[in-house]
């Protein structure tokens, strides 16, 4: 009777074993390197068939064999060679450990790949291989065609590739240029994210070396149309969705996810993505294209970061009619039965990964988003993006605008545009560095800024009606309904945009900024580019190129009277790269606004002369990565002085540490 081979799984220390699912029955069947292994495996498989298929329909087998691999993929991948040379021959005598004729009456497999028929259930065994065929289908250790000749002979790839050999420099060239060709930035997007799915090291490579150019295709503003088309254009899942359906089994749930070293998680629900609003399940862009971030500006290694999307439903009627949808057809899941589907996965979260894993919130409605702070900063290492990190960077560009506009931070009136996450996170920071700085009380330096919602001004006579957040900021004034006429009564300096909604800073308002400043400094911070409050352009035109301007998306530099006007992207992509990497190396369990202060100061610190003769508040993408670097390493200092570090001793040079712990894309060599 011949056998199926099954379900191989690796083991360690270069011992090749038949095991079953209980351990007792795992049978060693040769040591020594992995060809022997291997071969062991082959043989051995062959001399217990018998006894193995008369256990078949009793024990799950395995077949191990070692290879020093610590995780599951890993495993997976190196074992899978084993099976592959036992079905291909591997360079030794064919045995065909899969009957071709099946289990009987099934469909005519000619390939010898499926033997079930089709209302036979069977197990979904892997066969996870890390050499020959599968090697080039696993992203962590693929290499297309810069595969040396001895790669190819040693991992079996003879015949699977094409006879040239490339650097990973001239497949980055060849893809740049591919790229390029694509004229639909949501072309590009498919065709990173196959990369992505296809080789990693290449992805990172060519987002790394071309930051400042992919930056805007893997993130704001293309992944938002990516978010928004997520259904149509979806090829291989991406992350791990956890929805209403898995209540209860969340533990599980992350456990299936094959990386086990997990440093952070950003987590969505979809709510609230960018300024488009309820995506639903399709907002599993995001937590995708930030973690790809954290790679590639913050050197996190990809396998210790875990994208999530937490699926209640959604309130987006157009998904609700997509047939093409991808999460659940319900509407959201509000109150208890949220809070309780939160509660299991932070539970799980840490049970799984401990008290050091790095959770990221990103684009929560408000109505959540606060609350799951201020919840899990007192149990859980938590970082809300769209609150602490935007305010983190805002803050940032404002130390750095004092050399170009003068005087303190205190001495500017700010007025924001939007009183949500983003708006009362970033003014918070603001007041907290004033108050800090001057020693002023809170309250105080919250005077100096303003916020406009959909209402109008906040003023104390709208205290009864205002959520939690906003109540700090509803100082003594009239009401004020329309934009225009809050700048003109409150005569603000620094003019942020927070609203999510494109357009609203007219003509009208940028011109009244300009007639108060001799150099309005104008942040249309909401996302994607259709959301900006204005364009680069126009706040450039309306000021008579006297504006400094940053926006959340990126926009070109713009010629005006002659002169280059650069205009600065101001996100939080500056800072959550460098800010998580340095709670990660000091091992900090809890994060401290503190922290956040040492980032702003961190980033403003690296513009330098030339940046501002450009009228630049923020530095170039370019050097991102020593930027986070340098992010990190204050970070982590703040850390070990508020205590709250786990990794001691504290590294000296913490700079250095940082960039030591940087991931690095380039291909390694195989044995
Ligand atoms: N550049 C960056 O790094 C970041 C940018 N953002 C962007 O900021 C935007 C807002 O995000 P977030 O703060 O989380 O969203 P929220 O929903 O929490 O807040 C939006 C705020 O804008 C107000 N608003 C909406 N429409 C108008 C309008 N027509 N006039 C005046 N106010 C209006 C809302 O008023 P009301 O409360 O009355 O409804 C609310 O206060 C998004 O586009 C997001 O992409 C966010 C994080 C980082
Ligand atoms: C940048 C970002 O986090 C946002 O727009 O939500
Ligand atoms: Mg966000």
């Amino acid at each position: 009777m011949q056998h199926t081979l099954v379900d191989p799984v690796l083991l360690f220390d270069n011992e090749a074993y038949l095991i079953f699912k209980n351990p007792l029955f795992w049978v060693p069947v040769l040591q020594n390197t992995r060809k022997s292994a291997s071969f062991a495996c082959f043989l051995g498989c062959f001399c217990f068939l018998g006894f193995i298929g008369g256990l078949h329909c009793f024990l799950q087998r395995r077949i191990l064999v070692g290879s020093g691999f610590r995780d599951r993929k890993k495993v997976g991948a190196l074992m899978g060679s084993v099976v592959e040379e036992i079905r291909n021959g591997g360079g030794h005598s064919v045995v065909d450990v899969e009957s071709k004729a099946g289990f009987g009456g099934g469909i005519e497999d000619v390939y010898g790949e499926d033997c079930a028929t089709e209302d036979q259930v069977l197990t979904p065994w892997t066969a996870s291989v890390a050499s020959g065929y599968t090697l080039l289908r696993d992203p962590h250790y693929n290499k297309g065609l810069a595969f040396t000749e001895k790669e190819r002979d040693a991992h079996y790839l003879r015949g699977l590739l094409p006879p040239a050999v490339l650097t990973q420099e001239l497949q980055e060239k060849k893809l740049m240029q591919n790229l390029r060709q694509y004229e639909v930035p949501l072309h590009r997007y498919i065709a990173m994210m196959d990369l992505q799915e296809r080789n990693e090291g290449l992805f990172y490579k060519l987002l790394i070396d071309n930051v400042e150019e992919l930056l805007p295709v893997v993130y704001t503003p293309t992944v938002g149309e990516a978010c928004q088309k997520y259904g149509s254009i979806f090829r291989h899942p991406q992350g791990l969705y956890i929805s209403l359906k898995e209540k209860g089994k969340i533990l599980e749930v992350l456990k299936n996810w094959p990386e086990r070293g997990i440093q952070v998680i950003v987590v969505t629900d979809g709510e609230r993505i960018l300024g488009l609003g309820d995506l639903g399940c399709q907002g599993m862009g995001i937590p995708v294209g930030k973690l790809s971030l954290y790679t590639a500006l913050g050197g996190v290694p990809p396998s210790a970061c875990l994208p999530i999307t937490i699926d209640v439903g959604t309130n987006n009627e157009k998904l609700l009619n997509d047939e093409f949808y991808i999460g659940l057809k319900q509407r959201r899941a509000t109150g208890q039965e949220y809070a309780e589907l939160l509660e299991e996965f932070m539970t799980a979260v840490k049970q799984n990964y401990g008290e050091k894993v790095l959770v990221q919130f990103e684009d929560f409605a408000n109505h959540n988003a606060f609350e799951l702070l201020s919840k899990y900063s007192k149990t859980h290492l938590v970082f809300n993006d769209d609150i602490q990190g935007t305010a983190s960077v805002v803050l940032a560009g404002l130390i750095a605008s004092l050399k170009l506009l003068g005087g303190t931070l205190g001495d500017h009136t700010f007025l924001f545009l939007g009183a949500g996450e983003a708006g009362t996170g970033i003014a918070e920071l603001i007041a907290l560095e004033i108050s800090k700085k001057t020693g002023a009380p809170l309250e105080e330096a919250r005077k100096k800024i303003w916020l406009v919602d959909s209402k109008g001004l906040i003023v104390k006579s709208r205290l009864g009606s205002l959520q939690h957040f906003k109540q700090p900021w509803a100082h003594d004034h009239e009401p004020i309904k329309q934009l225009v006429d809050a700048v003109k009564a409150i005569k603000p300096t620094v003019l942020i945009g927070t609203s999510g909604v494109g357009k609203q800073f007219t003509k009208d308002v940028v011109e009244t900024m300009a007639s108060l400043n001799e150099k309005p400094l104008i942040l249309a911070l909401s996302n994607p580019t259709s959301q900006a409050e204005c364009t680069a352009e126009e706040a450039y035109t309306w000021t008579k190129g006297r504006a400094i301007f940053g926006s959340g998306s990126p926009f070109d530099p713009v010629e005006y009277e002659n002169k280059l006007l650069v205009p600065g992207q101001a996100n939080n992509a500056y800072i959550f790269p460098g800010f998580g990497l340095g709670l990660i190396m000091a091992g900090a369990i809890r994060v401290h606004d503190d922290m956040l202060l040492a980032a702003s100061e961190a980033l403003a610190m690296q513009v330098s002369e030339e940046h501002y003769a450009k009228g630049l508040i923020y530095p170039p993408f370019t050097n991102i990565r020593k930027i986070s670097a340098n992010i990190a390493a204050k970070v982590a200092a703040k850390v070990y002085e508020l205590g709250l570090a786990s990794n001691l001793p504290r590294p000296k040079d913490l700079v250095k540490y940082a960039e030591s712990c940087m991931y690095s894309p380039r291909y390694r060599s195989y044995r």
